[in-house]
């Protein structure tokens, strides 16, 4: 500015702001007329699909109990009665489903399932926590009746949900992926694109296997405190300040030490996670007994009908393991 006048200033200035202005109205008007359909609101989906109906798009949901649609279309989505007619409404359709057992009927379902209606011109993407042969039974279903698909199962939980801040690990069709970019953006922080399908499953699990781990350790290490005669709510401002502070511990210690675990994570499918996990350490010949007890105790908390809190209850099954 120091060589060039006021009018050259405020020019440069009202062409940058207006290009800005009018890249930012053409993402919207894309986000607008993007319509996404999006199958199973649970925890998870319900906190995306909000997201996505927040930020413009426009959504078409089901769910497999129907009356958990309503609190969405009060805010503006529409409903399909099946998942074959959310598919025949929307180019693009995202899934959040409990396991590979829903993932897998929701789409091969002999009657209104999702491939009924999948075609070519169509997108599918599965953001349910899967094991790769699942997620390929998915792909090959798919792309064999012309459409598309990519898998992009999540980490983060409830919050990072409702935030927008989860971590995105996609695989498959690449053009897709990148179709469904402005989507992941409201729903994530970051989405890697991890190949070929199968490995966005794979790195899930890993991730998660290492989550499951450590809930074990800091469980014992909160009951060992307290029967030790020391106090776990010291112990969580110990670990807070020394090398293995993280959102976890943070998050989760102090309702754990109130006996408190309202579900953002239900424990049943971190033991869901475990299992798969473990099943890959066994294609690969990879030696996990940390994993191994630690899946032995979310089976435990299972067992002790813990499975649909958050999968910090674990702790109870430590507790339960000393009496
Ligand atoms: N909660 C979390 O923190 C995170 C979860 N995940 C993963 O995301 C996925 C969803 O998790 P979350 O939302 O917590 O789970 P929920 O248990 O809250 O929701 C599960 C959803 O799957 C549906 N469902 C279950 N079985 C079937 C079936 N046979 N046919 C059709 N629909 C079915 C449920 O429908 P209905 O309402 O009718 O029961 C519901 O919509 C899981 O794979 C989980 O591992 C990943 C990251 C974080
Ligand atoms: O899958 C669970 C998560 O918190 O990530």
């Amino acid at each position: 500015c120091q060589t060039t006048t006021y009018t050259d200033c405020a020019c440069f200035i009202h062409l940058i702001f207006y290009h800005h202005h009018s890249s930012s109205l053409k993402t919207q008007r894309r986000k607008r007329k993007m319509e996404i359909g999006f199958l199973g609101l649970g925890i998870m989906g319900k906190a995306m699909a909000m997201n996505l109906l927040k930020h413009g798009f426009k959504v078409t949901v089901w769910n497999r109990t129907l009356s958990k649609c309503d609190e969405l279309v009060e805010h503006g989505a529409s409903m399909g009665e099946t998942p074959a007619q959310v598919i025949k409404k929307c180019k693009y359709t995202i899934a959040m489903l409990s396991d590979p057992c829903a993932a897998l009927s929701v789409v091969f379902d002999d009657k209104d399932g999702v491939l009924e209606q999948i075609c070519e011109g169509k997108g599918y993407i599965d953001m349910s926590t899967v094991d790769a042969e699942t997620s390929l039974k998915i792909n090959q279903a798919i792309t064999g009746k012309g459409g598309r698909f990519v898998e992009g199962p999540v980490s983060g939980s409830k919050k990072p949900a409702e935030d927008g801040q989860l971590i995105i690990l996609a695989a498959g069709d690449k053009s897709l992926f990148d179709e469904t970019v402005p989507a992941f953006d409201v729903l994530g922080k970051k989405s890697f694109y991890l190949g070929q399908v199968g490995n966005g499953a794979k790195m899930k699990l890993v991730v998660n296997m290492v989550m499951g781990s450590m809930m074990n350790a800091f469980s014992e290490g909160l009951v060992l405190a307290d029967k030790s005669g020391l106090s776990s709510d010291t112990l969580l401002d110990i670990l807070d300040l020394g090398a293995m502070t993280n959102p976890m511990f943070k998050g989760k210690g102090p309702s754990m030490n109130k006996s408190s675990y309202p579900p953002a994570f239900p424990l049943k499918h971190q033991q869901k996670d475990m299992r798969l996990a473990l099943a890959l350490g066994d294609e690969n010949a990879v030696s996990m007994p940390v994993a191994a007890a630690a899946n032995e105790a979310f089976k435990k908390a299972r067992s002790m009908g813990l499975g649909d809190l958050d999968f910090s209850a674990v702790i109870e099954a430590v507790k339960f393991s000393r009496e």
